[in-house]
């Protein structure tokens, strides 16, 4: 039977959810409590297969099943398909995705279109992808969400989520924070184009960012506490997604201002570096508290400025023109666009430039 995953009704959720220090050792474990076995595709990058892409081949072997190697370059349909017919070339029965954002939302969505399970291993707490049942994909040069099945495990190992360099815990935290404009996007959208607003799923979101802000003092490097509850609250984003049947709890105006820099700048920063950034601004626009996202970010040690996500200036202003116009249909406090002088004067005002 073929499930249809856009019903309002249809939360999918993952079962297994590990986090911890050295849960990476219970693959196998997992593996047999969900009945999986035979030939795994394994997608990673070339950095995270050296920290945990072998190690969790070897372990898969250790317990019985094959494990082929695949690695991931960008996140683009032509990579979806280079990982679907990989996987169709050993015959896997399951997938994991095991690394970075990109790797994992490859692994996600190959596996939505093989009708197979897959089993979510990040390297880095820098994305709320980690447990979502959506692939960010760019199809065409188009940033897309695309509709797909969540992890049926996530294996989050904090001691090597804690060993990553910093910048990414802190990006995570970004993504998370983000919340707070996704949400008054969300109820913009709401009341001038009468969408589905999801009361639940939008407060589950703000919950989430409120948390990591009371946090921000104690969110500090190679702490295992921190890496902790920043992937507690990833986790939580990837749930509040499912709830909505979206990412609308998780992305507003300010991801469309990530999106756009991708496209635009020379060297984009991370993604959810971009995105904390992108949310002081849209705070501004929404007429909101953006001088408390910019302080938390601070405290954080997350980029608050175009200096600190290494972009110069002019990128920001044109990724704030053109930020509307990535989502069409996602409406936002963006609206039709914002005019050149109002795109420098939120910059300038919100101290993003100089
Ligand atoms: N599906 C969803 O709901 C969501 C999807 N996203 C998407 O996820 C992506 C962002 O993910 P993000 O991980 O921030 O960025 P990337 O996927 O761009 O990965 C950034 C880099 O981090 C490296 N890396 C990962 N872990 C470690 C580590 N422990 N130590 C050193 N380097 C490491 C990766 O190495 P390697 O080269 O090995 O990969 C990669 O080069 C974007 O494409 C975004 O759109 C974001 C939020 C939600
Ligand atoms: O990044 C996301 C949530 O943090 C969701 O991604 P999209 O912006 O692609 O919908
Ligand atoms: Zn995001």
């Amino acid at each position: 039977m073929t499930i249809n995953k856009n019903s309002a009704k249809w939360m999918q959720l993952p079962r297994d959810v590990l986090v911890g220090h050295g849960v990476l050792e219970e693959i196998g474990d997992v593996c047999r409590d969900l009945k999986m076995k035979g030939n795994a595709l394994i997608v990673t990058g070339s950095t995270t297969k050296n920290i945990a892409g072998k190690r969790v081949s070897n372990l898969l072997e250790s317990a019985g099943c094959s494990a082929e190697t695949v690695l991931t370059c960008k996140a683009t349909t032509e990579d979806v398909e280079k990982v679907v017919e990989n996987a169709l070339e050993v015959k896997a029965n399951f997938l994991l995705g095991v690394g970075s954002g990109r790797s994992i939302d490859l692994a996600k969505l190959a596996s939505t279109r093989l009708e197979l399970p897959f089993i979510s291993v990040p390297t880095a707490a820098s994305h709320d992808g980690i447990a979502s049942s959506r692939a960010s994909i760019v199809d065409n040069g188009r940033s897309t969400s695309a509709e797909a099945q969540a992890p049926i495990a996530v294996i989050a190992d904090t001691e090597i989520i804690s060993a990553a360099p910093f910048r990414f815990l802190a990006a995570g935290c970004g993504d998370i924070i983000s919340n707070y404009t996704a949400v008054l996007d969300w109820e913009l959208a709401g009341r001038l184009r009468n969408e589905y607003f999801g009361a639940y799923a939008a407060a589950l979101s703000r919950m989430a960012a409120r948390v990591i802000i009371e946090c921000a003092d104690s969110i500090k490097p190679e702490h295992e506490t921190s890496a902790r509850l920043v992937v507690k609250a990833l986790v939580s984003n990837g749930v509040a997604m499912s709830i909505a049947g979206s990412s609308r709890p998780a992305s507003g105006s300010e991801h469309m201002f990530s999106h756009a820099l991708d496209k635009i700048a020379p060297k984009p920063a991370l993604h959810g570096e971009q995105c904390g950034v992108g949310t002081i601004m849209m705070m501004y626009l929404h007429g909101g508290n953006w001088q408390e996202i910019r302080e938390a970010l601070k405290k954080i040690g997350a980029p608050v400025n175009a200096e600190e996500l290494g972009i110069e200036d002019k990128y920001i202003i044109e990724a704030l023109l053109h930020a509307h116009s990535i989502r069409p249909e996602r409406y936002t406090i963006l609206g039709s666009g914002l005019n050149p002088s109002a795109a420098e004067k939120v910059a300038r005002i919100t101290k993003v430039i100089n």
